[in-house]
């Protein structure tokens, strides 16, 4: 097995990973992102205990124990650039041995599952209510820069996207499928769709304030997309990086959301507070006992 050299797996002089700061030992198997680093809090109060409070820089992170899992709260910050960082390092505090710098033979799966906010493309799906995204369709292109296999499915859906919105070659969408095992335990209570990430919140987005769009109808076309009961649900910033990257290096993972905006009704939440809280305290119910 061969050493990774230290350029390449950076680990401070706490023996923590580079932009986490978290070390090995701190992690936990079941592990939330959020994006916004004052969302963590909002989550660990609901911890039996906390072990390990760290920060650098977004990056900020409580494990503690929620019945008996080990569980690690994390932000992610926003985009699917910081999803990378997150991913990598995430599995590099998994599956490498910090001593050794060389790869686990056993690898481990995690948990992760992000608790997110997002805007809803439906019209049937309104503000504050839950989506858990089933697949995540990105239009970043941070896929590209690994090697993704994709299945038949996934393959389908996307050309179906590609042809239903006649995206031109700038824009090069990649899709993976969520976590069935996981998604299978978040049923009531949530929509199911496609949730789209978008490499931006304005311009990719279809928010126009002073700057005209380049793809003006995309979001009416994402609204109105259909493929063998696919739809899109929703849109957001990091889910198609955490399915994407999640898939390729063996984790469950799962996206959940409460809508904010809806941007066919124009309509944004008056009390998104009381509804992340609400998906918060239900996401930790239904992690302890899985
Ligand atoms: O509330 P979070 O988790 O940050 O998620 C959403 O909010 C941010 C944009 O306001 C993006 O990160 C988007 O994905
Ligand atoms: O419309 C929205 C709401 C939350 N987050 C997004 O990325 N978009």
């Amino acid at each position: 097995m061969s050493r990774i050299a230290e350029s390449e797996l950076i680990i401070n002089d706490r023996g923590g990973i580079y932009h986490l700061d978290i070390r090995p030992e701190e992690l936990g198997d079941n592990v939330i992102v959020v994006g916004d680093p004052g969302r963590v809090p909002l989550v660990s109060k609901y911890f039996d205990a906390i072990e390990y409070k760290n920060q650098h820089r977004e990056f900020v992170s409580h494990t503690g124990r929620v019945g008996n899992k080990k569980v690690t709260v994390l932000s992610t910050g926003i985009g699917p650039d910081n999803i990378d960082i997150v991913f990598n390092e995430l599995d590099a505090l998994a599956n490498i041995n910090f001593d050794t710098r060389e790869i686990n033979t056993e690898l481990k799966s995690l948990n992760i599952i992000r608790i997110g906010t997002s805007g809803s493309l439906q019209e049937s799906i309104p503000v504050d209510s839950f989506v858990a995204g089933t697949y995540g369709l990105g239009l970043d292109n941070l896929i590209q820069f690994y090697q993704k296999t994709s299945t038949e499915e996934e393959t389908a859906i996307l050309n179906a996207f590609k042809q239903h919105t006649g995206i031109d070659n700038n824009l090069t969408p990649y899709i993976t499928k969520s976590g069935e095992k996981l998604l299978a335990h978040f049923q009531e209570g949530y929509h199911h769709g496609i949730t789209v990430t978008c490499p931006g919140f304005f311009g990719p987005q279809g928010r126009i304030l002073r700057l005209q769009l380049t793809y003006p109808k995309l979001v009416d076309m994402m609204t109105t997309f259909q493929y063998e009961g696919n739809f899109i649900s929703n849109f957001e910033m990091e889910t198609s990086a955490i399915y994407g990257l999640g898939n390729l290096l063996g984790h469950n993972c799962l996206s959940l959301n409460a809508i904010i905006a809806n941007r066919i009704a124009k309509t944004f939440s008056k009390d998104a507070a009381s509804a992340m809280n609400k998906l918060i305290t239900h996401t930790l119910e239904l992690l302890s006992n899985l």
